[in-house]
């Protein structure tokens, strides 16, 4: 028995810095992953995203992985500089170029394309203006996102504007572990709050120029108690507020939780009411990146916070020292239909990095990563079931690709990658992966 429903959108996600290379061919400005993937200290084994997948050479080839995967749509996100080298102003029509020809080769093959209009690669161009906590970055990223809608206005029904704006705020202002690599926390805080404009210029921007729904895709992650104590539950609910609620509450409920500004302190900037009302966009849908949970304990010299994130035990880990546990997917899609009214909920990320062998005769084993998905599978169906309005799952992530500060070693994919020849090869749970959308789910 079919366990999603005929029409179910099934995919797997990449994005652009990740997969493609070459990321200055052809008139492509650099974006601030270059930059701090050229410092030297930043990325395990010195690697770059210079040639990553080569994908913007072997596109078409990749196409054919999705086509032999059986998806229905393909998340991708474009890069910035490579469409605005100064990431304003003039359009490089060399590198639109290639996203026109990845599109129209996606629906040749009856492939929806999902495109993620930021997934972090902000133009250096504009970082040298400041970047994010410019207060015209909001119009920045609108007047692009415009030129991305009248471009496949005819073609792309499916936007997601910006790719988990927490990891952007936070690793990337507050912790310094992502591009740009800053630890400020007014800078994050202001960060956070220009991506949340951003994204509600780009859907207005939207409302006038597409037909199609746009959305907006956000890490969430089931903040639970290490241990039965009063302290390690509140401990649990400020961690909660920090990485779930910040932005579930703007968008949804037009507020930032209050304890947001007890955890930042003097850093958190007086937003008026009329701020907090511009950023109350959800969009046609939500974006549900899910990977695991954490287990918090309190921790009062741990600050701001207050709390720690307890390992998980390792046999039910991921490579990434992440718990395996498919039963929060289940708790983060009960919030929408719980707390912010049930809207259209996509997971627009699901997935596992393990020590995968090297192929065997053309295939690789990966038995881990088939339960991993499976149980994760189950976990969405039974949402699905209890009547979470749930109209998509993407896989993280088709193939093996530069993981940001791990470099290349954790690989994610359901293609494994050789990093010597790029020759990419089947894991058995592509295979997997590909009788669940044969049957709908049945196999599961
Ligand atoms: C806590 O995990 C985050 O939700 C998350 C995990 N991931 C992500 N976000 C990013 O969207 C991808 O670019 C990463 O490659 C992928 C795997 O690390």
């Amino acid at each position: 028995m079919s366990a999603f429903p005929e029409g179910f959108c099934w995919g797997v996600a990449t994005s652009a810095y990740q997969i493609e290379g070459s990321p200055l061919a052809d008139g492509a400005g650099p974006s601030i992953w270059h930059r701090f993937a050229h410092t030297p200290g930043h990325i395990a084994d010195g690697e770059t995203g210079n040639i990553a997948c080569n994908h913007y050479q072997r596109y078409l080839e990749d196409i054919g992985l999705l086509h032999e995967l059986g998806v229905n749509a393909y998340r991708f996100s474009i890069a910035w500089g490579r469409v605005l080298p100064e990431g304003r102003g003039a359009i490089n029509r060399k590198g639109l170029g290639f996203y026109q020809r990845l599109v129209d080769a996606l629906l040749e093959r009856g492939i929806s394309p999902v495109i993620t209009l930021y997934h972090w690669d902000l133009p250096m161009a504009l970082q040298d203006r400041g970047g994010w906590i410019n207060p015209d970055s909001p119009q920045w990223f609108a007047d692009y996102a415009e030129v991305l809608f009248r471009t496949f206005a005819d073609r792309v029904t499916s936007w997601i504007t910006i790719n988990e704006p927490w990891v952007i705020a936070v690793l990337g202002h507050l912790e310094g572990r992502h591009a740009p690599g800053w630890r400020d926390p007014s800078a994050a805080a202001r960060v956070g709050h220009h991506l949340l404009l951003a994204h509600a210029a780009a859907v207005a921007s939207y409302r006038t120029l597409g037909h199609g729904q746009i959305g907006i895709a956000l890490n969430l992650e089931p903040q639970h108690p290490a241990y039965p104590k009063a302290a390690d539950l509140l401990a649990a609910q400020r961690r909660d507020a920090f990485v779930n609620r910040w932005f579930l509450d703007a968008l949804f409920l037009a507020s930032y939780p209050i304890e947001l500004a007890q955890i930042f302190g003097p850093a958190w900037p007086k937003f008026g009411a009329v701020a907090l009302d511009q950023i109350h966009y959800p969009g046609d849908f939500i974006g549900v990146n899910y990977y695991t949970r954490a287990r918090v304990a309190a921790a009062p010299e741990a600050k701001p916070l207050g709390a720690i994130c307890l390992p998980p035990p390792r046999e039910k880990s991921t490579a990434m020292g992440w718990e395996i546990y498919p039963e929060g997917l289940g708790e983060v899609l009960g919030w929408f239909k719980e707390r912010y009214g049930n809207p259209r909920v996509l997971i627009t990320e699901n997935g596992a990095a393990f020590a995968d062998p090297a192929p065997c005769a053309g295939l690789v084993l990966d038995p881990q990563r088939i339960v991993y998905l499976r149980s994760h599978l189950r976990a969405a169906a039974q949402a699905l079931a209890a009547g979470v309005d749930l109209g998509g799952y993407f896989v993280w992530s088709l193939m093996d690709n530069f993981e940001w500060a791990e470099g290349y070693s954790k690989r994610f994919g359901l293609y494994w990658v050789d990093r010597q020849t790029l020759q990419r090869y089947p894991k058995s749970s592509a295979h997997f992966y590909r009788s669940v959308i044969a049957t709908q789910g049945a196999v599961l």
